[in-house]
């Protein structure tokens, strides 16, 4: 019999989780930051994603830098990719199919990689619904980690419908689906589903996104969802029971500040010059995210109508790929001198977001920046614009949070009193008080570290369990 101290304890057992994200800054970040939660535990991490993806991911803490491995693997050319694009930042939303294309051909070297390394676990995104198989193959297990909400989630709906393709119209996504057995208003406008469907350029690899969720979804062997059961808890429990498979909520995953020290350094000294000189929770912070953009009407009429609120405001403008021309309507800058500032390009959204001059996040509620933003307590003022912005939209005014800019039903299409009128009801009016005081009461929730720590243990209780028989041990 072998001695007890010798023999492998699964309890201490350390793990070998590799991490694979979509090419997507909204999806590399909090793949990094569940990875330094398990680093932080002591388990080995090696975070694959390309060349310039890497570089542009926040410097890792010392203690943690011995624990993740970053693995870069090239992305293979392909027409209509602008070299050296390899996020979707990088690509016009039209062209994005030819990036998921690109990113497919990384299937044999991630596959070479995997054999070579032997992780215990694969953590992967939506994107690759093929890898589930090479893990399977290769011995190795395999969860998906989503980075949309448990009520997005069951609004998609169960993998079987996800591979089918089944809804075909824009008013399909205008409903509540049938395996939805409670009372729902977490549907898509019509012009949120138009929109993204007319932008999207012919299905150039043959795989359409639901099908990648889809597979992702069924072939995995857990899933992880950025949420919790305290903020979500009939989704949680529909999702267990529409893919019938191990769910486990990470917490919402907040950022840690310290960790974004270095974040665009240069740019934050001239943003916080700014930032200190403006009253406590006075100013509305702009940002549409990574990949959404606005006509360039509709820019036109958000400028103005933040002009016409009188609110101070810093507005981070995404330098959009193959956009000719300036984005700011003529003469808008020295018009809100004194009162906004304008920034086009790269901000360092988390430390903007923590400043205590930050009262307003008026946001396109792409899920990082809505827990970013509620994380600091700040009020979010909702303008949605793709993917399922309108669905976090709608969960979160569900319960009180937020105040979303009105839109045409149809076309989408708003004014900028509309604009105006939201942000002073946000940020100034009386009528706005519970509304402050709700994203206040959220930033316990969001911006609890705690929680996720608790909830990665508990991941990592499960993959312990179920882990591959490869040996490795603490220390
Ligand atoms: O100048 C910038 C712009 C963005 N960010 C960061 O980049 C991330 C952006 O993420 P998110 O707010 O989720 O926006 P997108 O990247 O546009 O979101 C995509 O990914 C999200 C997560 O899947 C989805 O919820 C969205 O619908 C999808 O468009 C956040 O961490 C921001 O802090 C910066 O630090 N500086």
């Amino acid at each position: 019999m072998q001695p007890l101290a010798k023999m492998e304890k699964k309890e201490d057992k350390t793990l070998h989780v590799a991490m694979f994200p979509w090419l997507a800054m909204g999806h590399l970040l909090p793949f990094l930051n569940i990875s330094k939660l398990l680093a932080q535990k002591g388990h080995k991490v090696s975070f694959i994603s390309t060349p310039r993806n890497i570089d542009r991911l926040p410097k890792l803490p010392p203690n943690l830098s011995s624990s993740i491995t970053f693995v870069s693997l090239p992305l293979p050319p392909f027409p209509n990719l602008p070299p050296s694009s390899e996020s979707s930042m990088d690509v016009p939303y039209i062209n994005q199919q030819s990036l998921k294309s690109a990113f497919d051909l990384l299937q044999q070297p991630l596959t070479e990689f995997l054999r070579r390394s032997s992780p215990d676990w694969i953590t992967y995104d939506y994107a690759s619904h093929w890898l589930p198989a090479v893990a399977t193959e290769l011995g190795i297990k395999k969860a998906f980690f989503s980075l949309f909400n448990a009520s997005a989630l069951c609004f998609m709906g169960p993998p079987s419908s996800l591979i089918e393709d089944a809804r075909t119209t824009p008013e399909d996504f205008t409903m509540v689906p049938p395996w939805i057995p409670f009372e729902s208003d977490i549907v898509f406008r019509y012009h949120e589903v138009t929109r993204y469907v007319q932008k999207t350029e012919e299905d150039v690899t043959g795989v359409s996104d639901s099908v990648r969720f889809g597979y992702s979804i069924s072939e995995s062997d857990a899933v992880f969802v950025r949420s919790c059961p305290k903020f979500e808890p009939e989704w949680f429990g529909l999702l267990r029971d529409l893919y019938q498979k191990p769910v486990f909520p990470t917490g919402f995953l907040p950022p840690i500040p310290e960790d974004h020290d270095d974040d665009g350094a240069a740019t934050w000294v001239c943003i916080k010059e700014w930032l200190d000189k403006q009253r406590v929770n006075s100013v509305v912070y702009v940002s549409l995210g990574t990949e959404a953009s606005l006509p360039r009407e509709e820019l036109a009429e958000l400028a103005l109508g933040l002009e016409k609120s009188k609110v101070p405001f810093f507005w981070a403008l995404r330098n959009e790929p193959a956009r000719s021309g300036s984005l700011i309507p003529d003469g808008f800058e020295e018009r809100v001198e004194g009162q906004g500032m304008v920034h086009v390009g790269w901000v360092p959204q988390v430390k903007i977001l923590r400043h205590e001059s930050v009262g307003g996040f008026l946001t396109h509620c792409g899920w990082n920046s809505v827990v970013e933003g509620l994380g600091f307590g700040r009020v979010p003022i909702f303008l949605p614009v793709l993917n399922e912005q309108g669905l976090n939209t709608r969960l979160l005014h569900g319960k009180g949070i937020g105040i979303e800019v009105p839109r045409n039903e149809r076309d989408g299409s708003f004014d900028s009193d509309s604009v105006a009128c939201s942000v002073r009801l946000a940020m100034i009016d009386d009528a706005g008080n519970s509304k402050r005081t709700n994203a206040k009461l959220m930033k316990g929730l969001f911006g609890n570290k705690d929680e996720s720590i608790h909830y990665v243990d508990e991941l990592v209780d499960y993959m312990r369990s179920k882990g591959s028989s490869h040996v490795s041990h603490v220390g």
